[in-house]
């Protein structure tokens, strides 16, 4: 019998990738440490800010250099905005400057804890798949706002496992759990909140098609380091979930027999 393992491409809107983990730009110690975590990472996708890059000039040019350099594919995403006319406006921007119809969809209610708009993040996804682009919602564990953005035509689901940069792991598995049997056609990745590889592990034995994270790597001691750990992990979730994990049980299930007598009885 076949099973998934972590060399099965994970594919979004069309594109295949053999890994399944994807990585953010953001908070590293230097630009060559983000290089260098990026490729550790294994990560065929790397999501970068619009805001970052639009503000042009030396430092966005450069960095986009960076970012081209590793190779990978970019996501841009409308990280920091408010209202769904900024997120829209933003990824209009995205798609001329980065060349894509891709879009990692933000809309932010609160700037203290970047609490996603579940509201203003459907109205968005609706507006711009209408409008041709492929879009990556970033959004909670919460089914009911997962579905609506499928039925705005979002191929793809990004909830969260924990608020952005908390390192706190998956909270809600049970809602994960859900959204991943409610959906399966859908190709969900766990973006944000993930703060050890053990964490990204987990969301691959969800089923999950992918994981995106950020601040655990680039905040690490060894931010390079911590992106192989990540990458490893990543391919043992994805290879045990294929392996097919069996159930928790409620009570103790002898693994060892406890009947007959020991072989080397009468030996001594
Ligand atoms: C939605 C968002 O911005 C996340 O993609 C973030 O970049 C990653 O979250 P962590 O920094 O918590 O990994």
């Amino acid at each position: 019998m076949d099973h998934a393992s972590s060399r099965d491409p994970v594919t979004f809107y069309g594109r295949s990738f053999a890994s399944r983990m994807m990585i953010g730009t953001a908070l590293y110690p230097s630009p060559a440490v983000m290089q260098k975590a990026i490729a550790a990472s294994g990560a065929g996708i790397v999501t970068v800010s619009l805001r970052r890059e639009s503000a042009g000039g030396r430092t966005g040019a450069a960095f986009w250099d960076l970012v081209r350099e590793t190779g990978a594919a970019v996501l841009p995403n409308t990280a920091g905005c408010r209202s769904v006319k900024e997120a829209v406006t933003t990824a209009e921007l995205a798609r001329d400057l980065f060349d894509t119809p891709w879009i990692k969809l933000e809309v932010i209610a609160d700037d203290e804890t970047l609490q996603p708009d579940v509201v203003g993040l459907v109205e968005a996804a609706t507006v711009l798949m209408r409008d041709g682009f492929e879009v990556f919602p970033y959004t909670t564990e919460d089914l009911g706002v997962a579905m609506r953005l499928v039925d705005a035509g979002c191929r793809v689901v990004m909830p969260w496992a924990a608020p952005i940069g908390s390192a706190r792991g998956i909270i809600h598995a049970d809602a994960l759990k859900l959204m991943r049997e409610r959906l399966p056609d859908v190709a969900l990745v766990v973006d944000a909140g993930l703060g050890a590889p053990s964490h990204a592990a987990e969301a691959m034995e969800l089923g999950f098609d992918a994981v995106l994270l950020n601040t655990a790597v680039a905040k690490a001691a060894d931010p390079v380091a911590m992106a192989t750990a990540f990458r490893l992990a990543v391919e043992a979730g994805r290879t045990g979930y294929g392996a097919g994990l069996m159930g928790p049980r409620d009570f103790a299930s002898p693994s060892t027999p406890v009947v007959g007598r020991p072989f080397w009885h009468g030996l001594t």
